[in-house]
């Protein structure tokens, strides 16, 4: 993982990014991380690492898992923008993410 010295700052996006890691590393690939072993310790620091490791990460992914599922199952998404994006640091949509979201199924 790649730390800056000077201002103790974590390169989490280089480390993320990087393909001697995770090949292909801009493809969305959920299935990368089912073999866990193979990912060398703190090269996937979303949530820190260490002592000080975010202890809500089990219960975040959870969460995340529940949400998306309904989201995908049971709603249609419409995107109502480009979908470039800039660093700050980390990813996000330079134009912000205006969705058009409709149940389809009760939840
Ligand atoms: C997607 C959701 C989340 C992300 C990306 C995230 C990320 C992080 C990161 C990067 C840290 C710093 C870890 C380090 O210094 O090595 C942290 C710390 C922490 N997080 Fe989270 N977190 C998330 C959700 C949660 C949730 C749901 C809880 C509680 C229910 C939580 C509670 C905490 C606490 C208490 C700390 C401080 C730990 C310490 O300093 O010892 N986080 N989190």
């Amino acid at each position: 993982m790649f730390f800056c010295n000077s201002s103790d700052i974590l390169g989490l996006t280089m480390t993320h990014m990087d393909n001697n890691i995770y090949p292909e590393p801009s493809k969305f690939d959920p299935n990368r991380f089912e073999n866990q072993a193979s990912v060398p310790p703190y090269s996937f620091a979303a949530f820190g690492g260490g002592p000080r490791m975010c202890p809500g990460n089990e219960f975040a992914r959870i969460e995340i898992l529940i949400t998306i599922h309904y989201l995908v199952t049971r709603f249609t998404w419409k995107l109502c923008a480009d979908t470039s994006f800039c660093r700050d640091p980390m990813p996000v949509p330079a134009k912000g993410l205006p969705l058009q979201i409709q149940q389809e199924k009760p939840l």
